[in-house]
């Protein structure tokens, strides 16, 4: 496409592959997890999240999503265990959301879509960097996590405090000493399997790690994810919403659960 992607009707999911075509690819993401068909593999171990708030760097909106950036030059965030062997270390993470309550995840669960969904972005260490670990296949390992309504979400308001500096496209600001782990679940139990990025370059390169369990956003604070914009200071105002892609064919993979 001539002009960037998004998520427009001449920009959108539907696009993509005329400028990635890998958009068709043998593994793309996000897919439709159906619990009844995934495989329980008792020898997936429990995830070893380990998070140092000193790392978090800064916040930024990237005209698709916003994010949290960390540093990320040594181990001092890191995912192990769980499906994935050796060291990942964080690099972001970010969120997907819809215009209304009734969408915006990226996973599905038998069909059921989630407000909102949050993915924590870490890179195999056995490579020099997050853009040459993108390229492997077992180079990336998300962790997404559904959001749904209901009580307010103190962690997540640390992140929605800071939206009024980066209400448009291109903008950033330093966010210090937030920690990640306090926007987890209780209980880390997933779905895993394999898979891409969910925005282009779409690079198959993901093991994704979906938790079953959601964590809790209320209404208010879905609102305030609405208010920021895809837009840019000065250009005709178009809110950051529905920046979700929908799921993508499983052409045969195995979708594994890390509970019975
Ligand atoms: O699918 B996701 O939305 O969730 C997981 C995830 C991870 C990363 C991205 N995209 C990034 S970091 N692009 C920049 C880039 C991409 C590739 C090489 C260098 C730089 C999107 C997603
Ligand atoms: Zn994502």
């Amino acid at each position: 496409m001539s002009h960037a992607w998004g998520y427009a009707a001449n920009n959108g999911p539907d696009k993509w592959v005329d400028s990635f075509p890998i958009a068709n690819g043998p593994r793309q993401s996000p897919i439709d997890i159906v619990p009844g068909e995934a495989s329980y593999d008792a020898e997936l171990k429990p995830l070893a999240l380990k998070y140092d708030p000193s790392t978090c760097l800064e916040i930024l909106n990237n005209g698709h999503s916003f994010q949290v950036t960390f540093v990320d030059d040594t181990d001092s965030s890191t995912l192990k265990d769980g499906p994935i062997s050796g060291t990942y270390r964080l690099k972001q993470f970010h969120f997907h959301w819809g215009a209304s309550d009734d969408k915006g995840s990226e996973h599905t669960v038998a069909g059921t879509k989630y407000p909102a969904e949050l993915h924590l972005v870490h890179w195999n260490t056995k490579y020099e960097s997050f853009g040459k670990a993108a390229s492997q296949p077992d180079g990336l390992a998300v962790v997404g996590v559904f959001l749904k309504i209901g009580a307010k979400n103190a962690s997540l308001q640390k992140l929605i405090d800071a939206f009024e500096s980066i209400k448009t496209k291109g903008r950033q600001s330093s966010f210090a000493n937030f920690n990640p782990a306090t926007l987890l679940p209780g209980c880390l139990d997933y779905w895993t399997y394999d898979g891409s990025l969910t925005t282009p370059p779409l690079l198959e390169s993901v093991t994704w790690i979906v938790c079953k369990e959601p964590i809790s956003i209320s209404s208010e604070q879905m609102g305030k994810f609405r208010s920021l914009l895809f837009s840019a200071e000065g250009e005709a105002e178009c809110c950051m919403v529905d920046n979700y892609r929908p799921p993508q064919p499983l052409k045969g993979r195995p979708v594994r659960a890390s509970f019975k």
